[in-house]
């Protein structure tokens, strides 16, 4: 798994390296990384021009230095300096030393005109709110450039710890990112102005807390995702329950049956209304047109999707939440939650609630900017995971630890989408697994699934279920010859 740390967990393990090391040395180890990560982004070094721009702080000194090192490789390195007085003066020395220049924001615009990359140090960690005036105005001449836009540790104008940006924001290619990931790279704005990551370590590994927040790799995916062995039977996989879809509407149902049937294909339940639509598409599950207690024995439940939200809805979602198994609960059972959340405070059993933006309004208040920490908030409240919906989505625990996916594709914004998630997801709860890394593991697949489907050009949510056994077997590793893949 992929740590996130904050900005402050950051400082507290640089203390005792920044304590122990000569002078600088921790800047020239991010300086160094960054400067490679450059010259390999930027192909050649010999006739191309790179651009800095140049805060007051540490960030600003790391970007000097690197273009120190750029410079010394033939690389035609222009500083902006957006405070001359304050801007780090071993770097400026380092960077005039190696024969690059300074200049003026003033004088900006026609480097940033020519330049092959820009390297934005304007602010990194210790920088809070969106960029200043003056700051904007040579990130948006820098923007309208052909330049590769390559952001410091964290994106100028971008909140490290949550992604919020707060007025305007260095909109970065690639971010180069020291000692660890941050969370404000990964998820709401802020991922959308990081480009790619890049990683450089610079010795913090040993002096970092355990996480509150993670992502999930493919390895990390596949280790939640046991095969059957020769003991097992169809009971012992893990019996999903679905109850979704009317027989207006059957489509949820079929949708969140396939998906749970393609994730764990042992036994899939279905009781509700959209049974015949259900039973048409899925013979290979057992379905009754009863109530949640006439289906007989599951290990978890799905419950909401397409199911509506009247008095029978209603009854049967109390139903199902009051027996003693985990149970995901989404669209129409989050729109009957939101008006009676005690039905999910008083459970003992887990349950996750998989919200969109407008679901999770109903619990109270939109989430904002800070999506890992609204998440988080409502999954304290109600006592359940929380998953909440989004370019990257977002998986927090009551307990406060917090999944960011990393997987996914625009092209999963599409009707039924939802459906097929809820059923992944509830086929995972029923094997077992944690709730809040079922939701998280069910969101990587999901993710993945899209960008296997969307490989093929524009899909449809029922694409998705015909994608999740290779999605599957691709996450494993495994290539179609069956043949395990060492790549992670
Ligand atoms: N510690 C180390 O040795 C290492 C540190 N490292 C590097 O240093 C960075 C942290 O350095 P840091 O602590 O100096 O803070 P930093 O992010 O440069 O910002 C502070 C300056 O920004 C300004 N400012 C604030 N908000 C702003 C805004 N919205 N828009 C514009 N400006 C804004 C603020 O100005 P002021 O408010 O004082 O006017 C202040 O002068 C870290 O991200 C990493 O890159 C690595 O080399 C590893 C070793
Ligand atoms: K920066």
């Amino acid at each position: 798994m992929i740590g996130l740390f904050t900005a402050a967990e950051i400082r507290a393990a640089e203390a005792p390296l920044l304590a122990a090391l000569p002078d600088g040395a921790l800047m020239q180890r991010a300086a160094t990384g960054l400067a490679t990560v450059c010259l390999r982004l930027l192909g050649r070094a010999h006739g191309a021009r790179a651009t800095l721009l140049v805060g007051a702080g540490g960030n600003g000194g790391d970007a000097l230095f690197a273009g120190a090192h750029l410079a010394r490789r033939g690389v035609r390195v222009t500083a902006v300096l957006l405070a001359p007085d304050r801007a780090h003066a071993g770097g400026r020395a380092a960077l005039v030393r190696a024969g690059g220049r300074m200049v003026d924001p003033s004088a900006a615009g026609a480097h940033l005109n020519r330049a092959d990359l820009v390297l934005d140090g304007i602010v990194g960690i210790g920088g809070s709110g969106g960029l200043r005036p003056d700051a904007v105005a040579v990130v948006d001449r820098a923007a309208a450039g052909p330049a590769l836009m390559v952001a410091v540790d964290v994106p100028s104008g971008v909140d490290a710890d949550t992604g919020a940006v707060a007025g305007a924001a260095f909109p970065a290619t690639h971010t180069v990112t020291f000692g660890a990931v941050k969370p404000g790279l990964v998820v709401g704005e802020g991922r959308a102005h990081a480009g790619e990551v890049h990683l450089v370590g610079i010795g913090l590994e040993e002096h970092l807390p355990v996480p509150g927040a993670w992502q999930l790799t493919d390895a990390d995916a596949a280790g939640r995702l046991p095969l059957p062995d020769a003991g097992d039977d169809k009971y012992s996989q893990g019996v999903v329950g679905v109850v979704a879809g009317s027989s207006t509407y059957p489509g949820a149902g079929v949708l969140c049956t396939g998906a749970a049937l393609r994730t764990r294909p042992g036994l899939v339940r279905y009781a509700g209304t959209a049974a015949d639509g259900v039973r048409a598409a899925w013979p290979e599950a057992i379905v009754t047109d009863g109530r949640p207690s006439d289906a007989g024995r599951v290990q978890a439940w799905v419950v909401g999707p397409g199911m509506g939200t009247d008095d029978d809805a209603r009854t049967v979602l109390a139903e199902v939440l009051a027996t003693d198994l985990p149970v995901l609960a989404d669209a129409d059972a989050l729109t009957l939650l939101a008006r009676e959340p005690g039905l999910v405070r008083d459970r003992r059993a887990p349950t996750v609630l998989t919200p969109h933006d407008g679901e999770f309004a109903r619990f109270g208040a939109e989430p904002g900017p800070d999506r890992i920490g609204a998440a988080r908030r409502l999954a304290a409240d109600l006592g359940a995971v929380v998953l909440l919906k989004g370019d990257a989505t977002v998986v927090a625990a009551p307990g406060g630890t917090a999944f960011v996916n990393a997987t996914g594709t625009p092209w999963l914004a599409t009707a039924g989408t939802g459906d097929v998630l809820s059923g992944i997801a509830g086929a995972l709860l029923a094997t077992g697994l944690p709730a809040a890394e079922a939701a998280a593991v069910a969101a990587h697949l999901h993710g993945r699934a899209g960008q296997l489907a969307a490989a093929g050009g524009p899909f449809v949510a029922g694409d998705l279920v015909r994608h999740l056994p290779a999605t599957i077997n691709r996450v494993r590793g495994f290539r179609p010859g069956g043949l395990p893949d060492s790549e992670p």
